[in-house]
């Protein structure tokens, strides 16, 4: 089986032109894949199909094998696949879990228009949004000495979040434009050098505290800029831009 590796901001993922539809969507085998160690090592496993009304279908998996909900950098890195496989020359729409996305790559930036958000709820002072994923954003201090780890993953199995689980973002002011953040992942169960729903989600909560409509964004794996606009409680016409990179590709026994 041929796979692709690419790589959006740090979120790293397997990539599977599945257009013949051959691949076992079989749980094991894609947490195997994932695997940093027994595989080919990625936060997630993504299939690309086709689909009658659109360029082509996005079916995303976590690197725990479930098949998941919304990926942003998955979205970007498939949009560079889909490109890197002649499929569109610069501008696509595609159907994900969540629904439609158009997109456009220039130079290896993708810019992805990400669904709309109905309204931000709050968990005492912190924000709950769904960007395409579940998504929970705590601001705070020092962030680079911040227990990711172990702070993300109280909040995602405490009792009001164990069943479904959700994404856990931490945030911290750089700039009246800047915001850093962090996220421990669901279904990854670790910190991600970056999550693409969650940095939309972090930036909507800075956009909303600063009436703003953009903001820049640092990761640990690397910078992307969100675009949005605020219509009443909802942010419509939101935009996650950022680069997006194959690593390497090659083949695999599926027997692994
Ligand atoms: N782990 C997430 C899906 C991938 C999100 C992240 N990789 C992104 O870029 O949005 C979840 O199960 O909700």
């Amino acid at each position: 089986m041929e796979f692709y590796k690419y790589q959006g901001t740090g979120n790293d993922f397997v990539m599977i032109d599945n257009r013949d539809l051959q691949f076992p969507k079989d749980q094991k085998i894609i947490k195997k894949l994932c695997d940093r160690r027994f595989g080919v090592g990625a936060d997630g496993l993504i299939l690309l199909e086709n689909d009658a009304q659109y360029d082509f279908k996005m079916v995303y998996y976590n690197s725990d094998g479930g098949e998941s909900t919304m990926c942003g950098n998955g979205g970007r890195c498939l949009v560079a696949f889909a490109f890197f496989l002649d499929i569109f020359e610069e501008k696509c729409t595609f159907i994900a879990i969540d629904g439609e996305h158009e997109a456009e790559i220039k130079n290896g930036i993708v810019k992805l228009k990400m669904i709309d958000v109905e309204n931000i709820s709050l968990d005492g002072n912190d924000s709950v949004l769904n960007t395409g994923s579940p998504h929970y954003v705590k601001y705070v201090d020092n962030i680079d000495l911040f227990n990711v780890f172990a702070e993300g993953k109280q909040i995602r199995y405490s009792p009001t979040y164990q069943e479904k689980g959700i994404n856990v973002n931490f945030v911290e002011k750089i700039s009246d434009e800047e915001i850093f953040v962090r996220t421990y992942e669901r279904g990854v169960e670790d910190e991600t050098f970056s999550c693409g729903t969650g940095v939309t989600a972090s930036a909507l909560t800075f956009l909303e505290k600063n009436n703003l409509n953009t903001v820049k964004v640092e990761t640990l794996g690397g910078k992307l800029k969100v675009y949005a606009e605020k219509k009443g409680e909802s942010f419509l016409n939101i935009w996650l831009e950022g680069p997006a990179k194959q690593v390497f590709r090659g083949k695999i026994d599926l027997s692994i």
